[in-house]
C-alpha cells in the first residue's frame, strides 16, 4: 500500500512494451474479475492484495505486484538505475536486508511464458504475439517484491484529481518520477534459471537457520518432482495437428471425433441436413437411422428458402417458438440436388416444436479431443508450464507474505477464510449468468483450482540442490522452447493449447470482465481507508471493457504494431470497387422488407435485402484484403456440443475497429487488439451507416449517440457449421442499436451473395432457454437489436450489466449451415457508449 501513488512501469511481454502508469490504488479483497481468474487456474497470494495500476494512456488492471514485469518507483543500488534518490535506496534496501543476492535482476518466466491460449493469428505476425495468455507470474527475485516495503519509506501523496474527476496521473504523481523508474531487462533462459535457483537455495538456507519455519518467511520454495513436470512426451514435440482444413464438414479439431462427423456415411445421410439449430435430442442424431427414417420427414412447403417463402422473418410466430416455417435454414432446404427428395426435409417432429429445441446440455465425460484419448501431449506440457508457473510464484508470494504490510494478520484473508467454495459459487455464478457465448467456456472446467488450495509441492526427493537446479532449467527450457514453437507460426503447440485450453482447461482468458459493482465492491471496501485514498470510480475509469486482469493477460489491446490489418493496396482497390457498385445509402422500398419486432421479439428489426449481390462482391474483396484475423473464442451451445458429443468452443474470425482506447466486444476479444478506424474502414462504415440508417429511419436510435454516427466498426468471418452461442453484448458498452449485414463469402446454392444463415434468439436464465425463436435470414441481409432485444442495463428489468443474463432481455446467436460449405461474413456497427457509460 505504501506504494499507492507512485509511478511504474508495465512489462507486456506480448506487446513487448513498457508501459508507463500509476499505482492508484490497494485493496486486500480481490476485484470480482481477479476472483474470477483465480477460480480458473490462476494463483494469488491473498494477503497480499491488489494494486490497482492506471496507465497513461487510460488502460488500468490490477495487479499484486509480485510480478518483475512491473517495475514500482526506483532502485538506487542498481547501477543502471537513473536519478535514484534517496527513497530509491530506502525501498532497495529494503530489498536488499532480505536476501537480494541478484540484486535487482527479475526473473522473467511470465514474459516468456508460452502459449497457452493462442489465437492470434496475424496481427502482424512478426510483432504481434500468438499468444493471448502468458501466464504472466514472474517469479521474485530473492529481495523480495519491486516494491517498497518494511523500512521509513515516506508515505507518498495519494492521487490525486482535478476539479472534472480525471486522475492526475501524469509524470509527478508521488515522488517518483518516471525518469527514476528503472526498466528491467529481461534475462535468458540460463540466467532465469540459475536466479531461480539462487533464490531456492536462499529461501532453504534461511529456512534451516530458522529451524525448518522460515521465521516470518514462509520457506515456499517446494520443486516439483520428475514425474509431476515432466511430460510424456519430448518437450517441444508438436502436439496433434489441428485440422482448419476446408472442413466444412467438421474436422476432428473442431467438431469432435472424425468417428462421429466425418464419416462419409453420416454426412451422406439424412442427418446431416437437420438445422444446427433444430436438431433435436442427442438420441435421434446419434443414429444416423432415425435420421433416415421417412416417418420424421416433413412436407415440402416447410423447406423452401427466404425468397420462396417471401420474408424469412415472417415465419416465425409472435409466440416466439415460430411455426415449423421459422426453423431451418433455408440453404439448406432449398435445393433438391443437395438434400435430394424434399421426403428429406424436417418432420414438424424435428422442426415445428418447441420442445425439439431444447436440447439439453450434454454433461462432458469424455475429452473433447477424442483423437487423443484424453491426454495429449500439450495438456502434458502444459501440465509441465504450470508447474513453473505455480512454482515461481510460490516464490513471489513466500516473499510477499514475509513482508509487511502485504501480510495483514490482523485482515481476513478473502480467499483462504471467505471459503473456497465461495469463489467457485462465483465462477459459476459469473458463468452462467454470463452468457452462453461469451462466458460459458469458464464455467465447467475451468476451475481447476478452484479448490482454492495453494499449490504446493511435494517435499524434496533427494535430488539435492544441484539436482533441482537441472530440474528448473530443464522447465525453463521446456518453456522456451515452447515459445519458440508458438513464435514460429506453427499452429500445433499453441493452438491445441488454445482450443483445448478453451474446451477443457479454463484458461485466464476466459475472465469475466468486471462490473461496475465489482468494481464498485473493490474499490470501497479498503483494509486501511485512512491510507487509500477514496477513488472515484469514474474518474479512475474503471468500468466494463476496461482491463482488470492483468496479472494473467500480458497484452494489451492496444495496438502497438504498425501497420494495417488489411494488405492496404489491396484495400484500396477493393474500395475502389465497392464505390462503383454502391447503390447509395437509399434502396428501393420494396427491396427492403423492412420487419419490425421480428417474430414478436420488441427491439429486433430485420431488412432482408439490404445489400445486392454486387455490393456483396465487393465486401467480399474487402474481407478477403484482411490479413490479421484474430481468433475469437465463443462459449459452446447445446447444439455445437450435440454435434461434437462434447463440450466444444466456437471460433471465429474477427478483427475490430474503434476508437483508440476502447476495448472489443467480449471477453476473449478484450484481448484483441482495437484497430484505430479511420481511412478506408472509416470511409466503408459511413456508407454503411447511411445504407442501414436509410432502411431502418428511427428503429435504430444511434441519432442519440454522439451524433449518429457509430465509431465501432467489427469484421466477422465464420466457417461453416461455425456458430456464435447466443449471448447479450455487453449491456453497458455500447450505445442503444447493434446493427449487423451478413452475407456468405462465396456463392450459396440458393444466392449468388452466399448461404442463409439463422438468426438464434433466445431468451431465459436457464441453460436451456425459455424462449427460442430461430430465424433464417438470406445473404445481404441486415438486423438490429435494440431494446430488448440488445438487453443495455438501462432497458433491464433487472440492471443486468456486462452479458449478464436475465429473464427479460434476448440473447443473439448465429448459426450457420452446418452442411453449408461457404463462411459467412459479417459487419456490425455498434456505438460506444459515452459517459456515463463510457468503457
Ligand atoms: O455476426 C453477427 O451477426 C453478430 C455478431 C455478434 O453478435 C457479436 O459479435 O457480438
Ligand atoms: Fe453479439
Amino acid at each position: 500500500m505504501d506504494v499507492v501513488g507512485k509511478r511504474c512501469r508495465v512489462w507486456w511481454p506480448f506487446d513487448r512494451e513498457w508501459y508507463p502508469g500509476t499505482v492508484a490504488h490497494w485493496t486486500l479483497s480481490a476485484p470480482k474479475a481477479v476472483r474470477n481468474a483465480i477460480a480458473v487456474g490462476a494463483t494469488a497470494d491473498p494477503a497480499r492484495g491488489w494494486y490497482l495500476i492506471i496507465y497513461d494512456d487510460g488502460e488500468h488492471e490490477w495487479n499484486q505486484l509480485t510480478d518483475h514485469s512491473v517495475i514500482v518507483g526506483s532502485r538506487a543500488s542498481l547501477p543502471s538505475a537513473p536519478r535514484g534518490g534517496p527513497e530509491a535506496r530506502t525501498e532497495h534496501a529494503a530489498g536488499g536486508a532480505a536476501g537480494g543476492a541478484a540484486g535487482g535482476a527479475c526473473l522473467a518466466l511470465a514474459a516468456r511464458g508460452g502459449c497457452v491460449a493462442s489465437a492470434q493469428r496475424g496481427v502482424g505476425a512478426s510483432d504481434a504475439p500468438t499468444s493471448i495468455r502468458t501466464g504472466a507470474h514472474a517469479a521474485l527475485d530473492p529481495d523480495g517484491a519491486c516494491v517498497a516495503r518494511g523500512a521509513p519509506t515516506p508515505t507518498p501523496p495519494p492521487t490525486t484529481f482535478d476539479a472534472a474527476g480525471n486522475c492526475a496521473r501524469a509524470q509527478n504523481v508521488g515522488a517518483t518520477t518516471l525518469a527514476d523508474v528503472y526498466v528491467e531487462p529481461a534475462l535468458s533462459a540460463p540466467a532465469q534459471a540459475e536466479h531461480l535457483a539462487a533464490a531456492a537455495q536462499q529461501q532453504q538456507q534461511q529456512m534451516e537457520q530458522t529451524g525448518g519455519t522460515g521465521g516470518d518467511r514462509t520457506p515456499v520454495v517446494r520443486l516439483p518432482t520428475a514425474a509431476e513436470v515432466e511430460p510424456a512426451g519430448a518437450a517441444g514435440v508438436p502436439c496433434a495437428p489441428l485440422h482448419f482444413a476446408p472442413a466444412t464438414h467438421g474436422s476432428p479439431a473442431t467438431h469432435g471425433s472424425p468417428a462421429r462427423h466425418g464419416s462419409p456415411a453420416r454426412h451422406g445421410s439424412p442427418a446431416r441436413h437437420g438445422s444446427p439449430v433444430t436438431h433435436g435430442s442427442p438420441a435421434r442424431h446419434g443414429s444416423p437411422a432415425t435420421h433416415g427414417s421417412p416417418a420424421r420427414h416433413g412436407s415440402p412447403a416447410r423447406h423452401g428458402s427466404p425468397a420462396r417463402h417471401g420474408s424469412p422473418v415472417t415465419h416465425g410466430s409472435p409466440a416466439r417458438h415460430g411455426s415449423p416455417a421459422t426453423h431451418g435454414s433455408p440453404a439448406r432446404h432449398g435445393s433438391p440436388a443437395r438434400h435430394g427428395s424434399p421426403a428429406r426435409h424436417g418432420s414438424p417432429a424435428r422442426h415445428g416444436s418447441p420442445v425439439t429445441h431444447g436440447v439439453k446440455r450434454k454433461a462432458s465425460g469424455s475429452s473433447p479431443w477424442p483423437w487423443d484419448g484424453g491426454v495429449d501431449r500439450c495438456e502434458k506440457q502444459a501440465v509441465a508450464f504450470s508447474a513453473v508457473r505455480r512454482a515461481t510464484t510460490d516464490v513471489c508470494s513466500g516473499a510477499a507474505r514475509a513482508m509487511p504490510p502485504f501480510a495483514r494478520a490482523d485482515q481476513p484473508a478473502p480467499f483462504a477464510q471467505a471459503g473456497q467454495p465461495a469463489r467457485a459459487r462465483d465462477a459459476s455464478h459469473d458463468c452462467d449468468e454470463a452468457g452462453g457465448g461469451h462466458h460459458r467456456g469458464g464455467c465447467d472446467e475451468g476451475a481447476r483450482d478452484k479448490d482454492g488450495a495453494r499449490p504446493t509441492w511435494p517435499d524434496d526427493d533427494g535430488v539435492g540442490e544441484h539436482g533441482r537446479r537441472e530440474r528448473r532449467e530443464a522447465l525453463v527450457r521446456r518453456v522456451e522452447q515452447r515459445e519458440q514453437l508458438c513464435d514460429s507460426g506453427r499452429r500445433s503447440p499453441c493452438d491445441s493449447g488454445a482450443r483445448r485450453g478453451a474446451a477443457t482447461s479454463g484458461t485466464a482468458s476466459r475472465l469475466t470482465l468486471p462490473t461496475d459493482d465489482a468494481a464498485a465492491q473493490t474499490l470501497s471496501p479498503s483494509a486501511d481507508p485512512a491510507a487509500v485514498p477514496a477513488l472515484p470510480l469514474a474518474a479512475l475509469g474503471v468500468g466494463i471493457g476496461a482491463r482488470s486482469d492483468g496479472m494473467w493477460h500480458r497484452r494489451s489491446s492496444r495496438v502497438t504494431h504498425a501497420g494495417d490489418p488489411a494488405d492496404t493496396t489491396e484495400l484500396s482497390g477493393a474500395l475502389r470497387h465497392f464505390l462503383n457498385v454502391w447503390r447509395g445509402p437509399n434502396i428501393p422500398a420494396e427491396e427492403r422488407t423492412l420487419m419490425t419486432n421480428a417474430s414478436g421479439i420488441v427491439g429486433l428489426h430485420v431488412c432482408a435485402a439490404l445489400l445486392s449481390v454486387s455490393e456483396v462482391q465487393a465486401l467480399r474483396l474487402i474481407f478477403a484484403a484482411h490479413k490479421a484475423w484474430s481468433q475469437y473464442i465463443y462459449g459452446s451451445s447445446p447444439a455445437l456440443e450435440q454435434r461434437a458429443g462434447s463440450r466444444l468452443d466456437s471460433v471465429l474470425q474477427r478483427i475490430d475497429f474503434g476508437p483508440h482506447g476502447c476495448h472489443p466486444e467480449g471477453v476473449v476479444a478484450h484481448q484483441s487488439p482495437m484497430w484505430p478506424l479511420h481511412g478506408v474502414r472509416a470511409r466503408l462504415l459511413s456508407l454503411l451507416q447511411a445504407r442501414v440508417r436509410a432502411a431502418f429511419g428511427n428503429l435504430l436510435p444511434w441519432s442519440d449517440e454522439v451524433g449518429g454516427q457509430a465509431d465501432m466498426m467489427q469484421m466477422t468471418q465464420m466457417r461453416p457449421s461455425e456458430e456464435l452461442a447466443p449471448h447479450v453484448d455487453s449491456r453497458d458498452r455500447w450505445g442503444e442499436g447493434i446493427a449487423s449485414m451478413a452475407w456468405g463469402q462465396g456463392e450459396g446454392l440458393t444466392s449468388a451473395a452466399g448461404e442463409a444463415w439463422t438468426l438464434c434468439m433466445r431468451r431465459g436464465t436457464g441453460k436451456a432457454a425459455e424462449d427460442r425463436v430461430d430465424i433464417a435470414l438470406p445473404a445481404g441481409a441486415c438486423y438490429i437489436i435494440t431494446r430488448a432485444a440488445q438487453g443495455r442495463t438501462e432497458h433491464c428489468l433487472a440492471n443486468k450489466v456486462a452479458h449478464q443474463r436475465c429473464s427479460c432481455c434476448w440473447q443473439h446467436g448465429v448459426q450457420t449451415d452446418r452442411n453449408g460449405f461457404v463462411t459467412r461474413q459479417s459487419i456490425t456497427v455498434r456505438v460506444f457508449a459515452r459517459w456515463p457509460h463510457d468503457r
